[in-house]
């Protein structure tokens, strides 16, 4: 762990995240995504939730498909509302923090050489989806691993907006995750393709990427 990460870190927080991260260390490797429930240290869910309903909705924006000059708008494909969280927030930099423990605990144990990180809450209002596809595409891509954390206080079956998750191209029936509180579910970017269902309340959360640098010759790893 690195000394400013230990530094934040209470000695029992510390604790909990290594077994917590052991277990999706142990998940990646047998299925290649994990599902853990009050994943995140005490807190840290509520304090990004308090965040995300103090942003207005000016810092949201409609959330696009592809990269750089291939984004592009479509609401066919997904009609969330999304912002990046940059760590100007004492709950950005907490969560960013967190982040960059599970990347270093990672790193060290699958040796899959995680390079950086990239977060935004997103808003899904009443109705609104994902429809199926895939966060990165064979060789084409440098996200490595998606993590996903929900802020949804008792959300119930009946209220939609679930998570499925497909093991591979052929699976129609999927995993399904209910986007509650606390909720973490991570998988290998390439090789799940997923939705977010259309939810009958507010569905708050917090999407992530870790990448591996792809940079070589003269050509420079874009940030984002
Ligand atoms: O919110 C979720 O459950 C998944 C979101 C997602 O698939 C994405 O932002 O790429
Ligand atoms: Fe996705």
């Amino acid at each position: 762990m690195t000394g400013i990460v230990q530094q934040l870190l209470s000695p029992c927080e510390g604790e909990n995240n290594v077994i917590l991260f052991e277990k999706i260390v142990e998940d990646l490797c047998t299925k290649g995504y994990s599902i853990q429930h009050q994943a995140l240290p005490t807190g840290l869910s509520q304090q990004l939730s308090d965040c995300q309903h103090r942003l207005s909705d000016h810092n949201f924006t409609a959330a696009g498909i592809g990269r750089q000059q291939e984004y592009q708008k479509n609401s066919f494909v997904r009609t969330d509302e999304i912002c990046w969280i940059d760590g100007t927030s004492e709950a950005g930099r907490r969560w960013l923090l967190w982040c960059e423990e599970l990347k270093a605990y990672l790193n060290r144990r699958l040796f899959l050489g995680l390079f950086s990180f990239e977060s935004h809450f997103a808003h899904y209002a009443p109705g609104s989806f994902y429809k199926r596809h895939t966060d990165a595409f064979k060789g084409e891509s440098n996200r490595m691993l998606s993590l996903v954390t929900y802020l949804n206080a008792d959300w119930q079956l009946e209220d939609g907006g679930e998570l499925v998750l497909y093991r591979d191209e052929a699976d129609r029936e999927g995993i399904n995750v209910l986007p509650r509180m606390g909720t973490v579910a991570i998988f290998l970017s390439e090789d799940f393709p997923h939705e977010v269902k259309p939810a009958k309340r507010d569905r708050y959360s917090v999407a992530g990427w870790f990448r591996i640098n792809t940079t070589h010759g003269n050509k420079v790893d874009p940030p984002r």
